[in-house]
This record gives C-alpha cells, sequence and structure tokens, in this order.
C-alpha cells in the first residue's frame, strides 16, 4: 500500500582517519623538526655562551609570555561549555596565578628574573619587551581566541616537549649560570605541571578530532604555536646577540 518513497542515508566512513598513534607520530614530528629546543638562541644558552644581561633580556621578554598564558587560559575555558572540561583546564590557571598573592608560576618567574639581577618592578610593567616579543605573545592570544576550542587545546602541545628542554636548561643554567640557581623553582614545577597538561590536551585532540581535516587542523595548530615560539626567540636573538639592533624603548642591559 504505501509505496512512499525509500529515503537513502549516506554514512561517510573517514577512511583516511590517523590512529591514535599515528596522529602522536605527527605531532612529535613537528615537535622534533620546529620546537625551540632548537633555537639558536637556547643552543647559546645551553653552551653557556650568554653574558648576564643578555638572560636579563631573555628573562624580562619571556616574563611577557609567561604573564599571558593564564589569560590565553582563561580565553580558552570560556569556550567550553562541559563542566568537567573547566575542572581541568582552570588548574593551569592556579599553577600560573596561585590561589593567593605571592604564590604561583608568574611570581616564580619574577623571582627567576630577579635572580638574573632584574628587579621586580622593572619586569611587571613589561614596558621594555621587544616588540617582536610582544607581537609573537600577542598572536598565541589570537589564535586561541579566534579558533575553535579544538585548536586552542591542540596550540597548547608545544608542552609535549617542554619538559626535556627544560630539564636541560635547568642543567645547564646550574653549570653555567650558578647565580641563576636559587631562581630556578618556576622550572621545577613545571617538570611535573608540562607533561599533566600535555597528556591531558592530548587525549583530548585524539578524542576530539573526528575527522582526518580535524586532525589535520591539530597538527597545524601546533606548527603555528611553534613558530610563535621560535619568533619570540628570533626577536630576542636579534636583539641582543648582534650589537646595535636594539630598539627604541626596548630594555637595555646595564651590565655584559
Ligand atoms: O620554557 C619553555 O620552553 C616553555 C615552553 C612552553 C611551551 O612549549 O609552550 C611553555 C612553557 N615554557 C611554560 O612555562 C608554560 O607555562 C607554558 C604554557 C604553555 C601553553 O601553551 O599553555 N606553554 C608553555
Amino acid at each position: 500500500m504505501a509505496s512512499g518513497s525509500m529515503t537513502m542515508t549516506t554514512v561517510v566512513v573517514e577512511t583516511n582517519l590517523l590512529s591514535r598513534q599515528e596522529l602522536r607520530d605527527r605531532l612529535q614530528a613537528v615537535g622534533d623538526s620546529r620546537y625551540h629546543h632548537r633555537h639558536p638562541f637556547h643552543l647559546r644558552m645551553h653552551r653557556g655562551e650568554l653574558t648576564r644581561g643578555q638572560l636579563q633580556a631573555w628573562a624580562l621578554n619571556r616574563y611577557y609570555y609567561q604573564s599571558r598564558i593564564p589569560i590565553k587560559d582563561s580565553l580558552l575555558l570560556a569556550k567550553s561549555d562541559d563542566p568537567a572540561f573547566r575542572r581541568a583546564w582552570r588548574k593551569r590557571i592556579l599553577d600560573h596565578d596561585g590561589d593567593k598573592d605571592g604564590y604561583g608560576g608568574v611570581e616564580k618567574w619574577i623571582q627567576l628574573a630577579e635572580a638574573s639581577g632584574l628587579r621586580r618592578e622593572q619586569v611587571i610593567p613589561c614596558t621594555g619587551v621587544l616588540p617582536g616579543v610582544r607581537y609573537a605573545v600577542d598572536a598565541y592570544l589570537a589564535l586561541v581566541r579566534d579558533n575553535s576550542l579544538l585548536i586552542a587545546v591542540a596550540s597548547s602541545l608545544t608542552e609535549l616537549f617542554s619538559r626535556d628542554l627544560i630539564s636541560l636548561r635547568m642543567d645547564q643554567m646550574r653549570l653555567h649560570y650558578p647565580y641563576l640557581t636559587p631562581g630556578l623553582a618556576y622550572f621545577v614545577g613545571r617538570l611535573t605541571q608540562a607533561p599533566e597538561d600535555a597528556t591531558f590536551a592530548l587525549d583530548y585532540v585524539s578524542t576530539h578530532a573526528a575527522t582526518r581535516a580535524q586532525q589535520e587542523q591539530v597538527i597545524q595548530a601546533l606548527e603555528a604555536k611553534c613558530a610563535i615560539l621560535w619568533a619570540q626567540l628570533d626577536a630576542i636573538d636579534y636583539a641582543y646577540v648582534v650589537p646595535g639592533n636594539i630598539p627604541p624603548g626596548a630594555f637595555v642591559p646595564d651590565c655584559d
């Protein structure tokens, strides 16, 4: 009786979806080739070739990145309508801001800057930050603000590679720049925080990148973040390694 029309349901099966391990391998390849552990400024740092003034410039400029990370994570939190996700991610804001004044990673970074010989009043206002560093860090905030939650989470995946770099950096700082040793508490905290954060973010993107196109977005977000970290060090390297390149208004070290 009922002739009716037949409804055709097309089920699209993604045949080219990467497995979790394949996605992990692709991300690892990006880190191996593009993460800032390869940057000439870091290599110079690890060989003990930086002056105290150059380390001050690095600490002062990197403070801008550190101070913007909790703002970035607040932008990211606002993208999620899942209380469980927000509960997990808000840990990062606490790690950096602490739960009361005088605690947290941002404060510990100031203590690192102080160990280099800077005064906290020189660091906190961010007035001496290089234009290139400012543009790069602001680009990270824009990347997170203007894209999906998936891309925002993926852009934090550089933390998959930061533990090894931070561990090497601490060893080389103790060896070559012993005056920094009292300021290394920030890095001690990151040795456990970074892998925890990276594991959560990797699991999130592995679960939520449901199509190959989304998986490629995840990989591209990691590439973009590597470029942001690299650009910060390019700016520092250009201004503070070759004499005569410090831009107007930027921090000028008063020691070698
Ligand atoms: O010292 C470093 O080399 C380094 C790298 C990274 C990174 O890979 O993004 C971070 C940090 N440190 C760091 O201290 C930190 O708090 C941090 C947060 C994030 C992020 O993207 O959310 N990356 C990093």
